[in-house]
């Protein structure tokens, strides 16, 4: 410090006193003040972290009250309702034979098991009892077409007295003051919302990590991610804690969850369920995520009612038609394995083949088709409707919760401006292959009105092209994959953000996409992609699913099946169509 001091007054050339006197002040200035500043970022840093983890403690002491309780009534699993099909348990409820509140019991028990394994869950519901016991003092014509089922909902989904932070340490203990429309719909079908989901920070990737909740594992395989962003509703009804729940999907977080879990799941026409509210260009959904695709079918045939018609006005009132869902008519189905982003691993192809194969058995006639422009898609409208922003909207959020390695290496790769990533994804150019990585670096800022009107005008033109080319084909629906992979190693989704090219697409043409487990990793899926001569892992991210392979023999591997917009029955027909035929032993 002297020694700044007289430095400073040898500069100031002013009487030595008032030299000093200044050369002091600068010299508290150029010192104190940035490490004021650093100790009080420091300090704030600390103070989320207690409030984070004070919130876990607040849902792990929830969770022990419920166990508690749950003793009381030595509710241990029924594993003979646990395990019946949405069918079965839905008919026991609606002719009475099992109670709403002995389901819930044994839901709230098993998904207390099944969380100790896996770490899904962020809370409990504590008003689902009471719901439960209302449910149960209905006579039976009251009873709603899902009285009685239990559901869990993604932790983003507002309920009436609980905070929904995203995982962001700003968003807690700011609780909603109503139930989300879609929740206040379920109710009123007689569903009992228990427990909320993990989902991974920002639910702007397919990990399932935050600093409040920790992280999510995948049911199948300890070590791997159970996807995301819902990836506490993969995990937990995956792991058959719950049999139904709610996602949402604004690039694949209902259906990546759903493939690497093993279960089935809907992301709806956004506008269907909620009005279209577009986040830069790409309109975000929630979707129903089942054990089956009747679990689908039921919650989009409850939902689609007058109640959903009458609280929210804007979302157009097309009832659930069950004439497209049980049409009988041949389909022409185009499908595809290979998006010319990220190839897929032979397991991922082999499952679309075979359900290629299942399809044409059943009598539809399968096209092959190259999907349009899939790289433009994802780099010109996904990317800009994520970032075109440049992370201002998550400053706030981040400012002193900065220990989510992802969100927060993310936020500040795209608050860098668009010259300094340019150069980054040369130099990466040079070093790597991986071209759809560097294309979403490289995406443009929106930083004018005029930049917005232009972006939407791109949006709405890719948006019209990608439909003629089904339209011209005479396309019903697609069949293609969900993911490149099937459930990656917990840390390694990092990696992969560029190789959500297959659901995305159809966010940002707004096609509704369902998906459903059709095969398992075999053996000899494992050992073609380990033989170069069969998958030649070219770039980046093929190279690192190839490496990533070992070790997934068993794991589910699902696929998607897309529709024209509104078409949510036609998806599902398909859908149903290949669950059955896949169960009584395929083609
Ligand atoms: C400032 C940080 C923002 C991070 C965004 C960076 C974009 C990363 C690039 C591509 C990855 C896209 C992953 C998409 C995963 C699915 C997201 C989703 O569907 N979320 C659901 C929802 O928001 O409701």
């Amino acid at each position: 410090m002297d020694r700044i001091v007289s430095f400073l007054s040898e500069r100031l050339k002013a009487p030595s006193s008032l030299n000093n006197y200044l050369a002091g002040l600068a010299a508290v200035s150029l010192i104190g003040v940035p490490a004021t500043y650093i100790m009080y970022d420091r300090y704030m840093c600390s103070r989320m972290k207690k409030k984070m983890a004070a919130r876990a403690q607040k849902s792990n002491s929830n969770m022990e009250e419920l166990r508690r309780d749950l003793g009381k009534h030595s509710a241990i699993v029924d594993e003979s309702l646990v395990q019946r099909s949405f069918q079965d348990l839905q008919t026991g409820l609606q002719n009475g034979t099992i109670s709403a509140s002995a389901v819930l019991r044994s839901y709230q028990a098993k998904a207390l098991e099944v969380n100790d394994e896996i770490n899904a869950i962020t809370d409990v519901i504590k008003d689902a009892k009471t719901l439960a016991a209302s449910l149960d003092a209905l006579d039976s014509s009251q009873r709603g077409p899902l009285h009685g089922v239990p559901i869990s909902l993604k932790e983003s989904c507002g309920v009436k007295g609980l905070d929904c932070t995203a995982g962001f340490g700003e968003m807690i203990d700011i609780p909603m003051n109503q139930d989300a429309v879609l929740v206040q719909v379920l109710k009123s079908k007689g569903a009992v919302p228990f427990i909320r989901t993990n989902l991974p920070q920002g639910m702007r990737s397919f990990a399932c990590s935050n600093p409040i909740y920790g992280e999510t594992c995948n049911p199948y395989a300890p070590d791997r991610s159970p996807g995301g962003s819902s990836g506490g509703e993969g995990a937990i009804i995956g792991g058959r804690g719950s049999i139904l729940g709610v996602g949402s999907d604004i690039g694949g977080s209902i259906r990546i969850p759903a493939c690497f879990c093993g279960i089935c799941a809907l992301k709806p026409t956004s506008g269907r369920l909620r009005p279209v509210r577009r986040r830069g260009q790409v309109p975000p959904t929630d979707g129903p995520m089942g054990r089956d695709v009747n679990a689908l079918v039921q919650f989009m045939e409850a939902v689609l009612s007058k109640e959903l018609f009458t609280l929210d006005p804007a979302v157009p009132p097309i009832p659930f038609r069950r004439e497209i869902y049980e049409g009988w008519k041949p389909l022409k189905i185009g499908y595809y394995v290979y998006d010319e982003c990220t190839r897929c691993v032979p397991a991922v192809e082999r499952a679309v083949m075979l359900a290629k194969a299942t399809l044409q058995r059943l009598g539809h006639t399968l096209v092959e088709i190259k999907p349009y422009k899939v790289l433009y898609a994802f780099s010109k409208i996904l990317m800009p409707a994520f970032v075109g922003d440049d992370g201002e909207g998550y400053k706030e959020l981040l400012k002193y919760d900065r220990s989510c390695d992802l969100m927060y290496a993310l936020f500040k790769l795209h608050q860098k401006p668009y010259y300094m990533r340019w150069v980054q994804a040369k130099l990466k150019e040079l070093m790597s292959y991986n071209p759809v990585g560097i294309e979403g670096m490289r995406r443009e800022s929106l930083r004018t009105i005029t930049d917005w009107f232009l972006k939407t005008n791109e949006a709405k033109s890719y948006r019209k092209a990608f439909t003629e080319t089904w339209l011209e084909q005479g396309l019903d629906a697609v069949i293609c994959p969900c993911m490149p992979c099937v459930a990656t190693t917990t840390g390694v989704d990092g990696k992969l953000l560029a190789s959500v090219t297959y659901t995305s697409l159809y966010n940002v043409v707004n096609f509704p996409a369902g998906t459903l487990p059709v095969t398992k990793v075999t053996k000899s899926d494992v050992d073609k992609t380990m033989d170069s001569s069969y998958y030649n892992a070219k770039t980046d991210i093929e190279k690192i699913l190839q490496e990533d392979s070992v070790g997934t023999e068993g794991l589910p591997v699902g696929i998607q099946v897309v529709g024209l917009p509104y078409n949510e029955e036609l998806v599902l027909r398909i859908m149903t169509e290949l669950e059955t035929a896949l169960k009584s032993g395929g083609p």
